[in-house]
């Protein structure tokens, strides 16, 4: 029986991490300073909590600097805001992200705006988010761009194809639509009101999924020999995790498709370091004229 190639995000990320810090000992050799990242995190997610641990370990290995700030759930967004006009100011660090979601009483795009888009190593801000729509992307949403880099890993080309994206979030769909359209792809955006996904994946030759929903997407819904990217992260009840792409039936009918666990998620944290030693570069670069 015909099975998927599995895109092993893992050791793409990995190869990518082993680059980057190749880069900052090249530096540390030159006398240029290590590329340093601040992550804040509000309250109390247990997801949450797990992902800015594995970034803040990721940085450790990279040979970046990473400092961490934990505010309580019910901090005012004035001191949130506060805490980053200092780290905007501050030389050493060259990355700035907030862990999303944020607490109901805070607005997503005043702290996001907050951020000087030179160190937006996230990519969220309007300005990063309009330089890629403009065709010149300088730093870019970190999920979409490591699909991007598994792609180009896999020598997947978007060029001409049929891409259907199913979920139009700020930080994931609506850039993996600007990302594809950029590679040359065909790019159809679903979501919740879209009226007939099926009919959308029956045409695609690349999907990337991303609406938080275990197992949603059904073999029957995709086409033949398509890619399929697989951002979705679910824990089921039992602890395990799951993509929105039921994997097990998929893989006898794609060419290609990323696991969950295993797949997007690493290239998510290796793009984030990407983006650190990018912003710290071009600061450098700035302050040195
Ligand atoms: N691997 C990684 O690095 C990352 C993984 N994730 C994971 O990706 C998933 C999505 O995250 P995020 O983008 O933040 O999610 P959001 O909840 O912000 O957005 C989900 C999007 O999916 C759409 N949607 C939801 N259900 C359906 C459906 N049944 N049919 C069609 N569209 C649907 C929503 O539509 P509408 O807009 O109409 O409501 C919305 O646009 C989550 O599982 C998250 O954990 C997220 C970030 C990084
Ligand atoms: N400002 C901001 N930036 C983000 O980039 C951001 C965010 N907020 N909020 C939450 C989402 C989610 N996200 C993930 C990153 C890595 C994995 C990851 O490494 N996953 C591993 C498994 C991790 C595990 O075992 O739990 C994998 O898929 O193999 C997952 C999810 C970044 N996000
Ligand atoms: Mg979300």
């Amino acid at each position: 029986m015909h099975t998927a190639t599995i895109i092993n995000g893992k050791e793409v990320a990995a190869q990518l991490r082993r680059d980057i810090a190749g880069m900052v000992r090249a530096r540390a050799e030159q006398g240029r300073m290590c590329p340093g990242l601040a992550v804040i995190l509000v309250g109390e997610d247990a997801a949450s909590k797990v992902y800015v641990r594995s970034k803040i370990k990721a940085c450790e290995e990279a040979g970046f600097l990473s400092r961490s700030f934990r505010l309580a759930a019910d901090t005012s967004q004035q001191v949130l805001l506060a805490l980053i006009d200092e780290l905007n100011e501050d030389p050493q660090i060259h990355g700035i992200l907030v862990q999303l979601p944020l607490p109901d009483h805070m607005h997503v795009p005043a702290v996001v705006e907050r951020i000087v888009p030179a160190k937006d190593v996230d990519g969220f801000h309007p300005y990063n988010l309009g330089r890629l729509a403009a065709k010149s992307p300088i730093l870019r949403p970190c999920t979409p761009y490591g699909c991007m880099r598994l792609l180009d890993a896999y020598g997947i080309s978007p060029m001409g194809k049929n891409a259907v994206i199913v979920g139009a979030s700020n930080i994931v769909g609506r850039p993996a639509a600007l990302e594809l359209l950029l590679r040359g792809a065909t790019v159809t955006v679903c979501h919740v009101k879209t009226r007939d996904l099926q009919a959308e994946l029956a045409r695609a030759d690349i999907v990337l999924v991303a609406i938080g929903s275990p197992g949603f997407i059904k073999a029957e819904w995709l086409k033949p020999g398509a890619t399929v990217i697989d951002v979705g992260i679910n824990r089921l009840a039992s602890g395990k995790l799951v993509g929105d792409v039921d994997f097990e039936s998929a893989r006898d009918k794609v060419a290609a498709i990323t696991p969950v666990p295993g797949g997007v998620g690493p290239m998510t944290i290796a793009c984030l370091l990407q983006n650190t030693l990018e912003a710290c570069e071009a600061l450098d670069v700035a302050q040195a004229s």
